[in-house]
């Protein structure tokens, strides 16, 4: 049904002008700790391929939001990218595990039931060069500076922040990446089911290099559009050049881990 429903508005989507379409994290089963083991696929699947099908039929790039996987090793949180040919052209795995402990609101251990990535991915379209973290990866400035070197004009996260964080860090978050890197970020959420065993926060957003919010939905199921002016970036790199002002020769010695 989740698959089914992610092809209808991804066709929307593309007859709405979309050229690269992102699903929302963990698209195809509810997010828990206890439905990985039950929802996994192998990449290849019978998700992915499906996924490959709608890039083909619509002739678009799809970052296919994320899916719990199963591989040899064991389950981890994946997102794959497919051409419009149809090739798997990116796979990254959520490298940065949501274990979190706040008493009383909301207490997630990912690393129970899954693995952590730990490879970066990143890949070129006509459009932009694009970077891919899943949802908890926001929080780590060290993937994102890390793409945006790399040459990265967008990054996508597939994300489903929650009741507790979702209004207190989503959109920070979202804008502080954007302003540091001076990139384009977009996210993509489920849209809020208040009777899900997890309520996410919803509110897909894109926000260009000014750190200016360009789109958003709220909580409800929406498809958002955004115009990536990557003339933008140019011009807010040119006029506040921090990107190429940083102490990269200092940071590293200084930098000890807490
Ligand atoms: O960082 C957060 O507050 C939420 C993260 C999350 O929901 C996730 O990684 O799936």
């Amino acid at each position: 049904d989740n698959v089914s429903r992610a092809q209808n508005l991804l066709h929307q989507a593309v007859v709405g002008g979309a050229e690269i379409a992102a699903l929302p994290e963990c698209f195809n089963s509810p997010y828990g700790v206890s439905n990985f083991a039950k929802y996994a696929e192998p990449i290849p699947g019978e998700t992915t391929e499906a996924l490959s099908k709608m890039a083909v039929s619509n002739g678009v790039y799809v970052v296919g939001g994320s899916i719990p996987e199963r591989d040899q090793e064991g389950l981890f949180n994946t997102t794959t990218v497919f051409a419009p040919n149809g090739d798997l052209i990116a796979k990254y795995r959520k490298m940065h595990l949501f274990d979190i402990d706040i008493p009383g609101k909301i207490t997630f251990k990912e690393s129970d039931a899954l693995m952590p990535g730990s490879g970066f991915t990143h890949f070129t379209t006509p459009f932009a060069t694009i970077g891919l973290g899943i949802c908890y990866d926001i929080r780590f400035p060290e993937l994102a500076q890390i793409y945006a070197h790399k040459g990265c004009e967008l990054l996508i996260y597939p994300g489903a922040f929650n009741m507790t964080t979702g209004p207190a860090h989503w959109e920070l978050l979202q804008r502080a990446r954007a302003l540091d890197n001076q990139l384009f970020v977009a996210t993509v959420s489920p849209a809020r089911d208040p009777d899900a065993s997890y309520v996410a926060w919803g509110h897909s957003m894109v926000v260009n290099p000014w750190g200016t919010v360009i789109a958003s939905a709220e909580a409800d199921e929406k498809i958002v559009y955004a115009d990536l002016d990557l003339g933008l970036l140019h011009d807010v790199r040119r006029r506040v050049p921090v990107l190429v002002q940083k102490r990269l020769d200092l940071y590293q010695e200084s930098t000890p881990r807490l």
